[in-house]
């Protein structure tokens, strides 16, 4: 049967729940089917970051070009920095019949909700507040200021998740990889139309 397009699959969330640690999960596995979108940023790279592999690190007047150019899907500032999602790759990855899977803060997420509404949509959440602070503060990346800034971003983000497909809570890694994996499947099982297939063979045409 002919293959479909490939389902778009975003994940977000405030920063510190876990976003990074549960999508490195997700793609250390054998079984994971769909491609994850490395992302645009201004930000600089962080030790042991790699160009074109955690993200394509870019100048500001390149990521400003991009824009201008239409190249992005979507794109937010994000603590002083722009991250931006790659429309080609998206489009062509989507248009081969594979899965795409975006990672990205929640004003990117809605911008790809406006322009791309069949996506399943993801919330991460954390277990409470003082969990949250305590992954950002624990990460040990950023300065204190920093910390602060996206604590106080956290909470508005927070107040997003009631326009999400699902909420997942990110109590434990593995926990949530499997819950996150079970809406994958089940997004593939609404979407597939195996009653349109079964009519056509009942009609004596067989798809196949
Ligand atoms: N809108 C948007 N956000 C992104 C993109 N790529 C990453 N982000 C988000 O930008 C935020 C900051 O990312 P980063 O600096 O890597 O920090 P961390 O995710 O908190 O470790 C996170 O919420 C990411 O999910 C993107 O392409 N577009
Ligand atoms: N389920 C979890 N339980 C405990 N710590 C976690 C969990 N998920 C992530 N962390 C830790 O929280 C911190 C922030 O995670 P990270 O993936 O960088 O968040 P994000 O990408 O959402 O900003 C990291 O130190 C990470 O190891």
């Amino acid at each position: 049967m002919k293959k479909g397009r490939g389902l778009l699959i975003v994940l977000s969330g405030p920063s510190g729940v876990g976003k990074g640690t549960v999508r490195k999960e997700l793609f250390s596995q054998p079984d994971t089917n769909y491609e994850y979108s490395i992302s645009m940023t201004t930000r600089n790279p962080r030790e042991g970051e790699v160009d074109g592999k955690d993200y394509f690190f870019k100048k500001r007047e390149e990521f400003e070009q991009l824009i201008r150019e239409g190249r992005l899907l979507e794109h937010a500032e994000y603590v002083g920095n722009y991250y931006g999602t790659p429309l080609d790759y998206v489009n062509e990855t989507l248009d081969a019949g594979r899965d795409v899977f975006l990672e990205i803060e929640v004003v990117g997420a809605a911008k790809v909700r406006e322009k791309m509404p069949d996506g399943v949509f993801i919330f991460l959440a954390p277990p409470n507040l003082s969990e949250l602070e305590q992954r950002l503060i624990g990460r040990g990346t950023e300065s204190d200021e920093v910390i602060r800034n996206r604590i106080n971003k956290a909470k508005d983000e927070l107040e997003m998740m009631h326009l999400y497909d699902y909420v997942v809570e990110n109590d434990e890694v593995g926990r949530a990889c499997d819950r996150i994996n079970a809406i994958i499947t089940a997004e593939h099982c609404r979407r597939t139309r195996v009653e349109e297939r079964y009519k056509l063979m009942l009609e004596g045409n067989d798809p196949q």
